[in-house]
């Protein structure tokens, strides 16, 4: 069958999922984790997909090439929301963890940071209001305030003050936070590495961190321009217009993202 030309930037809809189906063997599609496959919700501990994530997920990678959850959380995190999935790849803490083979591969660069975040965590629980949500994620620290907005600053200054006492990266988030250890890894350099060898790419996020991940997709345009990348952002009332500026189009939720998909996947 005759190759449809590349769409131009932004394409429709229709004419992004009939290149996708076209080069399915050759495509990735990224998720970021909250507020893009789940709602957010007050306690990060409670966070779940939407129902109709996992079965969606499932299908997709049975259409193409790779389907890859690409998370702030740690892998094990991710894995007890979606034990079930078989074909969906994990990446943890912007990259510094990968599940592969049926382990945990952790960045041994970051692994002499284990002790140092520990104690982070523990003083920030001491230093920190008790309305302050600390979760500590083995090599980076969260800070969350989405219960307290009001201390924010407080939050913030504590959180530089660390960062430059010890040494540490600092990423901000939706009402968090979060101190990592100073090892070169963020979600733009996963997908710079996952897609070298793919010709059509789909990343959707919410948050600051993804836009490194949009960022990535495009830079591999500009050196191969038959390769066609999709970023999709999801609508957040926390990080301004900034996410949806950079992305192809914007979703509504998690539940629509799943629909989109569920849509989509009819094209193939
Ligand atoms: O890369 P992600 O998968 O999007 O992870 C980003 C952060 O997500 C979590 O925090 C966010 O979601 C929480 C649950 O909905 C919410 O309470 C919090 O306000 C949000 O910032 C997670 O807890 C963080 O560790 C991640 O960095």
């Amino acid at each position: 069958m005759a190759e449809t030309q590349r769409p131009i930037h932004p394409p429709s809809i229709a004419d992004a999922w009939a290149v996708t189906a076209e080069r399915a063997a050759e495509t990735t599609f990224f998720f970021d984790f909250d507020g893009v496959l789940s709602p957010v919700t007050d306690d990060p501990d409670a966070s779940q997909p939407v129902d109709a994530v996992p079965g969606v997920l499932e299908s997709l990678a049975a259409a193409v090439r790779r389907v890859a959850i690409v998370s702030a959380r740690p892998v094990s995190f991710l894995r007890s929301r979606f034990a079930s999935l078989e074909r969906v790849d994990l990446y943890g803490l912007y990259g510094l963890e990968v599940w592969h083979d049926g382990e945990v591969v952790t960045e041994p660069a970051a692994l002499p940071w284990i002790p140092a975040m520990s104690d982070l965590a523990e003083r920030a629980r001491k230093e920190l209001p008790a309305q302050i949500l600390v979760e500590f994620k083995r090599l980076s620290v969260a800070l969350h305030y989405r219960t307290a907005p009001q201390l924010a600053g407080e939050v913030e200054r504590w959180g530089h003050e660390q960062a430059e006492r010890h040494g540490l990266k600092i990423q901000g988030g939706r009402m968090v936070i979060e101190l990592k250890p100073p090892v070169d890894q963020d979600k733009g350099m996963v997908i710079t590495e996952a897609v070298r060898n793919a010709r059509c790419g789909w990343y959707f996020g919410d948050d600051m961190s993804d836009i490194k991940a949009f960022d990535a997709l495009r830079a591999r345009e500009a050196v191969d321009p038959d390769f066609f990348g999709v970023a999709v952002a999801v609508a957040n009332p926390e990080t301004g217009a900034e996410v949806s500026i950079a992305a192809d189009l914007t979703l509504e939720s998690p539940d629509a993202v799943a629909a989109f998909l569920a849509e989509g996947l009819k094209t193939f």
